[in-house]
């Protein structure tokens, strides 16, 4: 039976949302909802257009037989600024200071609704480059890693400290934790990256960068390729950091365990992802 347009919108919408970056042909549409083409194309040009006046994201339209439509989640500007200017608030808080220039965000980063935002702020970073993987190192970027991959649509995979015979045969690389200066292991299943493959490091934290700079050693292991990093946090470090290129959402720029003084402001994504002028 023919369904409706509102009823079509509705459940189009959730269908497109649930599957980012994936095309999804009008003949789908068509039989899914036993209506002509004409009719879903109409729809989609609704969709394309609330989509974008509400910030919801970008909604490609392929015309054609082979045609279809593709979901783009994104964020805007003003409301990427306004999340940011909010997790600078939550984590200038002297109770996060933690000894070594570390910062507690675990309660933070265990919250759906920020992880949400989380994810669509990274996604958007990238929404115009070629992504198969995202990386991190587990723990505590596993949830940071689950996200942006879910708004990409792509795998994420998980970069140990620790061997574990359910990972199977493994690539190693030692890595300077530039923070203690002390050689440490990491290590990823084999089966985790293709060679070739276009690979996105995501992390809650860097502080010296020998955590992220021995991922991008894994990369080159595996003769894949390292797209971006982006981190939610950086501390500032005056040691010799490993890594120059990134996109933090948040800097600590003075944190002092003495004290417990902190001091939290927006890092250089808006700037590297909007430009100057944000
Ligand atoms: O830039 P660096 O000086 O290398 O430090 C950044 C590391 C340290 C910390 O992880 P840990 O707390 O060591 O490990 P886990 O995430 O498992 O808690 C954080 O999650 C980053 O991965």
């Amino acid at each position: 039976m023919k369904v409706r347009r509102s009823e079509r919108l509705i459940d189009m919408t959730r269908y497109l949302l649930e599957r980012p970056h994936t095309l999804v042909s009008l003949t789908y549409f068509a039989e899914r909802y036993e209506s002509a083409k004409s009719s879903i194309s109409e729809d989609l040009t609704i969709l394309k257009k609330v989509f974008q006046s509400r910030g919801t994201g970008i909604l490609e339209t392929i015309p054609g037989a082979a045609g279809g439509a593709r979901f783009i989640p994104y964020i805007l500007k003003e409301e990427a600024q306004a999340f940011i200017d909010e997790m600078a608030d939550k984590v200038a808080d002297k109770s996060r200071v933690l000894p070594g220039g570390y910062v507690y965000l675990s309660d933070i980063l265990g919250q759906p609704d920020i992880l949400r935002q989380v994810g669509r702020v990274i996604a958007t970073q990238y929404l115009n480059q070629k992504i198969d993987a995202v990386m991190t190192v587990a723990t505590k970027g596993i949830p940071i890693a689950q996200s942006v991959a879910t708004y990409l649509n792509v795998p994420f995979v998980i970069v140990r400290n620790d061997s574990k015979i359910t990972e199977g045969s493994t690539v190693s690389v030692n890595y300077v934790s530039g923070s203690s200066e002390r050689i440490k292991k990491m290590e990823l299943s084999k089966r985790s990256l293709t060679e070739g493959a276009n690979v996105l490091i995501v992390d809650d934290f860097m502080k010296g960068g020998g955590t992220i700079n021995g991922m991008k050693t894994l990369i080159e292991e595996f003769d894949a390729n390292l797209v971006g990093i982006t981190v939610f946090a950086e501390a500032a470090f005056t040691g010799n950091r490993l890594i120059d290129d990134y996109t933090s959402l948040l800097r600590v720029t003075n944190v002092n365990d003495n004290d417990k003084a902190i001091k939290v402001v927006p890092g250089n994504y808006l700037e590297k992802v909007f430009g100057a002028e944000a």
